[in-house]
């Protein structure tokens, strides 16, 4: 079987190499075509994921046609604001058979949508069964090290997410199955704000307590969310909620709480994202979420707090002193 995958960053680059090693025949397509000739030429992504070298059944693309034309398999691995942009660009291509994999974690910013919604809405010929998310706590630097991962496969078809299982999980790489993918789209987009909230706390210096609190609270705004958006209650129970909260919110990986520990040592957002080459989903993901919370009428006063202080300038010591001194509530 072949496989395309979009985006060669971090995550697309280990799930290429995950893939090949695996035994399928891969095709990682950059959408830079210089980059792409570096990567081909190097058979490894220094930029991105140093020290892993590509097996020989991975080749790189710069095509995104050719990448995709005869994949049974298309993974999407590109930043969320620009799935659409991707997508669009395999207009008129025969998706029939295909399944489409995203691995990005965010909220449409312009539409409020899900990504597998924006998949659908970009590529109208796919059906819903043949789209699925590959969600989890799962950092890159982990992964192509080969250390224990445990990631849920979801798509509204069973059949599906059994599928997507299947031809991901290695000994190393437990995939689970799950058929709530509104819950665990949500679930992973929103725990990138949490983690910003996490790594604030980390930048100011507080300690365990705070941490846990938000996390703790952070999954009870997650919750409300995703039920206001059909997710199953359980859903955040389980690897992309409290897993993909616990692993960003405390990971000396997470860009997203790297983001946040900054942002606490009190410098500027623009600042922060302006010197890093590798994206945090969370940044836009709160503006997105705020908009759609405050249209659904979900309290998420956690959310808005970290949006208060990365997009309204509003000083971290009296934004956390107004999130902590809120009116009494029952838990
Ligand atoms: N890195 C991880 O450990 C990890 C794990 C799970 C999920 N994810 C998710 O995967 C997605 C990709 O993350 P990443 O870590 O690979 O990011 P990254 O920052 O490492 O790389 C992003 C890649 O996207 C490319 N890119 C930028 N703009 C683009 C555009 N307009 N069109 C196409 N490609 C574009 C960049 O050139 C780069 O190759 C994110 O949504 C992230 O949340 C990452
Ligand atoms: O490095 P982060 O914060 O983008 O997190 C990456 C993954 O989502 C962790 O599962």
């Amino acid at each position: 079987m072949k496989i395309a995958v979009l985006g060669a960053g971090s995550w697309g680059t280990t799930l290429a190499v995950l893939l090949a090693e695996k035994g399928y025949t891969v095709s990682l397509w950059a959408h830079r075509s210089r980059f792409a000739r570096e990567l081909s030429a190097k058979r490894e992504n220094s930029r991105y994921l140093p020290g892993v070298r590509f097996p020989s059944s991975l080749a790189v693309e710069s095509e995104i046609r050719d990448a995709v034309c005869s994949a049974a398999m298309v993974v999407v691995a590109v930043p969320s604001q620009a799935v659409r942009e991707t997508m669009l660009q395999l207009t008129g291509v025969d998706l029939h058979g295909k399944v489409i994999v995203n691995v990005a974690k965010g909220i449409e910013l312009e539409t409020g949508k899900r990504l597998s919604q924006v998949i659908l809405e970009a590529l109208p010929s796919l059906d819903a069964s043949q789209v699925a998310v590959l969600y989890g706590p799962s950092h890159a630097e982990e992964v192509s090290r080969h250390q224990p991962t445990t990631v849920v496969a979801a798509s509204s078809s069973r059949a599906t997410a059994l599928h997507v299982q299947d031809v991901f999980l290695t000994r190393m790489f437990r995939v689970y199955a799950n058929t709530d993918i509104v819950g665990v789209e949500v679930a992973g987009s929103v725990k990138n704000i949490i983690a910003i909230a996490a790594g604030i706390a980390d930048g100011i210096g507080y300690g365990d307590n705070a941490k846990a609190a938000i996390i703790t609270r952070g999954l009870a705004e997650i919750s409300r969310l995703s039920a206001a958006m059909g997710g199953d209650a359980m859903t955040v129970s389980g690897l992309s909620g409290i897993g993909d909260l616990v692993v960003t919110c405390l990971s000396q990986h997470s860009r997203n709480r790297y983001v946040g520990e900054q942002i606490g040592k009190g410098r500027s957002l623009e600042e922060v994202t302006g010197e890093m080459s590798m994206i945090a989903e969370g940044v836009l993901t709160t503006r997105a979420v705020v908009r759609l919370s405050s249209r659904l009428g979900v309290e998420m006063p956690i959310t808005e707090t970290v949006h208060a202080m990365l997009f309204d300038n509003k000083p971290v010591e009296e934004a956390i002193l107004d999130l902590m001194t809120r009116e009494p509530k029952e838990e």
